[in-house]
């Protein structure tokens, strides 16, 4: 079958079982059309819903009943040979990332455990060889990791056809503006209620299971225009994050965060948790991270005394401040200095990848590169070595030459945080030298 019958049966299917993209149930052979059209966004996710016509902050844009959506339950009630072999072997763990190595090798080994773990029972319940291969395997648990949608019902989450359409993001970090739902809007499409419209700008995601419905219910958290993507908030993610579970990452994402070394006097000096203890997307300290730099700047024995003011969010004093500050610039420029490029060097090489990406030329056009060995390593590790025209299949290329550009943009932006930290660090210092000298 072509892909635009599987694509048309499929939204036939998706309509019959009651997904809507509005209020008033129809006969259409298309769940879609009235509040959302796919479409393509190149520089948003690709595939993803637009806006069909004007949408009010606030509307809901998409049902999809409880009938349509896939979780274990609803997959074992109907496999039978699944739910025995699944039965003997309850287990499947999650994550949580530390720093970009540890959480990509942490990726990749908890993986492979998985599959190995599955092997048998996807032998048992008679899936062909092809089909329980790795490759397999990682096609499969990336398509549902990126995909899976949270019910209350089940940890393991759901599948819920035409939602997984919406592209993310990131949460705002404040809902306030005043677009207000006009009139026309809500009765075009009659569910929204005004208290479950409230109850879904409290969370951090613009869709949820209501039991009420029974149905898992999407909104747009603003005013989006005919023909713009309608997107969705998965949830708060730092890039590390998006990379890991998603495979992408936000140029501007408020959410991101930096890790830097903390010795263990100034971790010990607080309470905070390690990984409330970071550098912001915009270069500030966290709350937590100042206030442990304070504390750590003073003697052990003062720390009883004076820990409720830090706790407070009050700076110390001038001193204090200036040596906390000072302690941070400092930390950011050795794990600047320690890393084997620069940002200048990264900045360079993304511009050079991105050409790559549209035009590949020969190898030979990369020597004098600034990053020269990390495009040799490059490309001895994927045995490109005579360049790229030697690659029988282009879809694979690009396909390696994007996850490059990601690794290479990822280290790009942790190196802006730390480098504009070092710079919020160095003119708060000098403000406070400035005030204390006119005082
Ligand atoms: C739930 S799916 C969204 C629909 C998907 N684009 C499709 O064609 O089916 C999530 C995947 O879409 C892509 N994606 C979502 N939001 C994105 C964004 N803001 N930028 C780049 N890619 C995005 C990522 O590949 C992610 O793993």
């Amino acid at each position: 079958m072509e892909e635009q019958e599987k694509w048309e049966e499929f939204l036939r299917w998706a309509s019959e079982i009651g997904v809507s993209d509005s209020a008033s149930l129809s006969s259409s052979s298309s769940c879609l059309g009235r509040t959302l059209v796919v479409a393509h966004f190149p520089n948003q996710g690709g595939r993803g819903l637009g806006a069909a016509r004007e949408i009010a902050k606030g509307e809901l844009v998409l049902r999809v009943p409880r009938e349509a959506l896939m979780t274990t339950e609803s997959l074992l009630l109907r496999d039978e040979k699944l739910r025995s072999a699944l039965g003997r072997r309850p287990r499947l763990s999650s994550t949580q990332v530390d720093d970009a190595i540890w959480a990509s090798e942490k990726a990749i080994s908890k993986v492979r455990a998985d599959w190995k773990d599955m092997v048998l029972i996807m032998q048992e319940i008679g899936l062909k060889p092809q089909l329980r291969s790795f490759k397999a395997w990682l096609w499969a648990s990336a398509t549902i990791s990126t995909r899976t949608l949270h019910v209350p019902w089940d940890d393991a989450g759901c599948l819920c056809p035409i939602g997984d359409l919406f592209n993310y993001a990131a949460p705002e970090e404040s809902c306030t503006d005043n677009e207000d739902l006009s009139e026309a809007s809500i009765s075009s499409l009659g569910m929204l209620n005004s208290e479950r419209h409230e109850e879904n700008f409290q969370r951090l995601t613009d869709g949820g299971y209501e039991e009420a419905v029974n149905a898992y219910c999407f909104y747009a958290r603003k005013r989006y225009k005919k023909g713009e993507q309608v997107l969705l908030s998965y949830g708060t993610y730092t890039n590390l994050e998006l990379l890991e579970h998603y495979g992408f990452l936000l140029d501007s994402n408020p959410n991101d965060k930096a890790y830097i070394p903390i010795d263990s006097r100034v971790l010990s000096s607080t309470s905070f948790s390690r990984e409330s203890i970071y550098i912001q997307h915009d270069g500030r300290p966290s709350f937590a991270l100042s206030s442990a730099l304070r504390l750590g700047c003073t003697p052990q024995n003062s720390w009883k005394a004076i820990g409720h003011l830090v706790y407070a969010g009050a700076q110390l004093s001038v001193d204090n401040e200036v040596s906390a500050m000072k302690w941070l610039a400092k930390t950011c420029r050795q794990v600047l200095r320690k890393m084997p490029t620069t940002i200048e060097n990264d900045k360079s090489l993304l511009r050079f990848i991105g050409e790559m990406q549209m035009f590949m030329p020969p190898f030979c056009c990369f020597r004098g590169q600034t990053c020269e060995r990390e495009i040799n390593d490059f490309f001895q590790a994927y045995d490109m070595c005579d360049g790229i025209r030697d690659i029988s299949l282009p879809k694979k290329a690009k396909r390696i030459l994007e996850r490059w550009r990601l690794a290479v943009q990822w280290r790009f932006m942790y190196k802006k945080m730390l480098s504009d930290c070092i710079v919020y660090c160095d003119e708060l210092i000098s403000g406070l030298s400035i005030s204390n000298v006119s005082r």
